[in-house]
């Protein structure tokens, strides 16, 4: 799989375009600001559960999502965890001001939920901080994009923070993410784990290879595919077999909702610097212009990390899921995280 925090023609073709003009690209000018910037999301579950067989005394989860009640138990066992206010279902809203204030949330507490690189290399970044608004290796690369005549009148976090919302408003890549999870979790953890518990020991231990996952994949997208898919079946009705199969499609969920996205930016280049790269944004790629400015960024848009989980994690994921639960109701904390999330200014 290719490395997406770097664009490897745009390496090769810049420096080739360097080389052959030293006086206006040299190693001491542009060169040495910074090409490629790449946002690493982990966006987390992206739906309230519909599930009727979810226990009344939970139904806090029709209402509050599992991220946030999940940062109040991160707070219970961990003494230093500092809460964030980031909700999911802002930033798979496709409403862009929820979009924005999701990553505004991100960037002041990223936790495991945001990387950034640059040029491909990792860039710490502080928990719990305001934004940084000279925050410089952004400025540095909006400066190489924009040049210092028309360098940014906004703190360079606040431009990416405009493009992201850009991209992740106009790009399909979450609203699928969002899409599958929620459908291949029809029944919430609490449905699926009576039935994994009374799977006969081998079929707990066996986890599906490649081939038998594509085989599971397939029969979904069938499902999901025919007309009464909208309703799931009766969960007290399903037959053995088909416990199975929803079992396995949780476990397919869990990956979906673990998985991270990345996007890429870099400037988009002058026909003949960089004339490799100048061709047809494909699925998940574009254009996009700079707030307040001419210049035009590519960007791409990718998701990694979606290794298949283990059948074996499913009890780990019912007893965290009591947990997270049970203490969120002891706290008597009330967000409808339907509604938009607290906004920064
Ligand atoms: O259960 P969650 O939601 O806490 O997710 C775990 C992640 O914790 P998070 O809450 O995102 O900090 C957890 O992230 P960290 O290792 O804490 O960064 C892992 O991604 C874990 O997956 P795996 O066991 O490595 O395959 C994740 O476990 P899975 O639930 O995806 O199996
Ligand atoms: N194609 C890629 N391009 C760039 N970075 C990637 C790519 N794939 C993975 N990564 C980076 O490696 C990290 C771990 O991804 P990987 O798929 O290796 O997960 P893993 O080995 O299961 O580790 P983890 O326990 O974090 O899930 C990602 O969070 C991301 O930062």
């Amino acid at each position: 799989m290719s490395d997406h925090t770097i664009v490897p023609e745009l390496q090769i073709n810049d420096r080739a375009h360097a080389e052959s003009n030293p006086e206006t690209h040299g190693l001491e000018s542009s060169e040495s600001l910074p090409k490629v910037i790449a946002v690493e999301i982990k966006p987390k579950w992206g739906f309230l559960p519909v599930s009727p067989v979810i226990n009344p005394a939970h139904s806090v989860k029709y209402t509050t999502c599992r991220y946030c009640m999940h940062q109040h138990w991160k707070g219970r066992k961990h003494e230093h965890h500092i809460q964030s206010s980031f909700c999911p279902l802002d930033l798979y809203s496709k409403d862009p001001q929820r979009v924005r204030t999701s990553l505004k949330s991100l960037l002041r507490s990223p936790q495991n939920n945001l990387k950034l690189f640059v040029d491909g290399m990792p860039i710490m970044l502080g928990q719990g901080q305001s934004i940084d608004k000279s925050f410089s290796v952004l400025e540095s690369f909006f400066r190489r994009i924009v040049g210092e005549s028309e360098a940014p009148n906004v703190a360079g976090v606040d431009h990416l923070v405009d493009l992201l919302t850009t991209i992740i408003v106009s790009d399909s890549l979450l609203q699928m993410l969002k899409y599958h999870q929620q459908n291949l979790d029809q029944y919430d953890i609490e449905g699926i784990f009576p039935w994994y518990d009374k799977l006969e020991l081998d079929t707990k231990l066996h986890d599906p290879s490649i081939a038998e996952w594509n085989e599971i994949v397939q029969t979904y997208l069938r499902r999901i595919s025919s007309p009464d898919a909208e309703m799931p079946r009766d969960w007290a009705e399903c037959s053995l077999t088909e416990q199975l199969h929803y079992i396995y499609e949780f476990v397919l969920s869990a990956t979906l909702k673990d998985c991270s996205v990345i996007i890429t930016l870099w400037p988009e280049a002058e026909e003949d610097s960089y004339g490799r790269i100048r061709c047809d944004p494909g699925e998940g790629e574009g254009t996009i212009q700079l707030p307040s400015s001419t210049r035009l960024l590519r960007y791409k848009i990718r998701i990694v990390d979606i290794d298949p989980k283990r059948l074996g994690k499913i009890p780990s994921y019912f007893a965290l899921d009591q947990n997270i639960v049970r203490h969120f109701r002891t706290l008597n904390v009330h967000k409808d995280c339907s509604l938009q999330s607290f906004t920064f200014p």
